[in-house]
């Protein structure tokens, strides 16, 4: 899948927060999108993977304008082809950890459906082995952050957008979360992380820089 800016600009109450931005992010490849606090990495992800519209500029999925797509279509976009990996965000932590893998309850009661195998196949590749039970609350923050990357392997996700994977990470973790991405990309996933952490930013392929005074520029308009 290839995910595309064309000339994308957020303005919010007045202020430019992303600029003119143009990138392509091909399949196989992880990009970071980096600069300082505030530039609008997060903003610019979130264009990117259709949580927000931009005030200019398009964003393209395999070369199709998304522009006109409805809430259904994007949706489809989320369900068939999109996985997050967002802080504060993604986790169901009243559901189990298995079902924040699998996303589908049986009718009655709380039986999780779906591949079993995969499931917890996936969960040993995350280092989330036996916790399948567990309810996702209970779950450290880097164990939450693993638990939305198994959630993208189990899906065969084919556009997966990540915010700050590593910040609250020790160097165990980081590099293992790192490391996940990447098996992410190496699938044919366009992986596409918003990131402070230089080792992130060197398991990247392509690195796009936002320059700070992106992210105070005040619209004409
Ligand atoms: N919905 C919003 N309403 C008002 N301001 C917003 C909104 N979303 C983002 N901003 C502002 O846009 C700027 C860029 O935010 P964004 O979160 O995209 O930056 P970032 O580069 O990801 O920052 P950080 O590295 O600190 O996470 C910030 O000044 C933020 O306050």
């Amino acid at each position: 899948m290839e995910i595309r800016a064309d000339a994308v600009s957020v303005v919010i109450d007045g202020r430019e927060i992303v600029h003119d931005v143009s990138l392509s992010c091909g399949p196989g490849t992880m990009t970071a999108l980096v600069g300082p606090s505030g530039c609008g990495k997060t903003t610019l992800l979130h264009c990117l993977g259709l949580l927000q519209r931009p005030t200019s500029g398009r964003v393209l999925v395999d070369g199709t304008d998304t522009g006109g797509w409805n809430a259904r279509a994007r949706r489809r976009f989320w369900k068939e082809s999109g996985a997050f990996v967002l802080q504060d965000y993604g986790v169901l932590e009243e559901e189990s950890v298995a079902f924040n893998v699998v996303m589908k309850a049986g009718v009655f009661g709380s039986r999780v459906i779906g591949d079993q195998r995969k499931m917890k196949a996936v969960l040993e590749l995350t280092g989330l082995t036996g916790r399948d039970e567990e309810q996702a609350a209970h779950l450290s923050g880097g164990e939450k952050q693993r638990l939305s990357i198994a959630r993208a392997l189990y899906k065969d996700a084919r556009a997966v957008f990540v915010d700050e994977p590593t910040a609250s990470l020790d160097e165990a973790n980081r590099a293992r979360v790192i490391h996940l991405l990447g098996d992410l990309a190496r699938r044919g996933c366009v992986v596409i992380v918003a990131t402070h952490d230089d080792s992130m930013m060197s398991a990247c392929d392509v690195r796009y820089s936002l320059r700070a005074e992106e992210g105070v520029r005040t619209s004409r308009h």
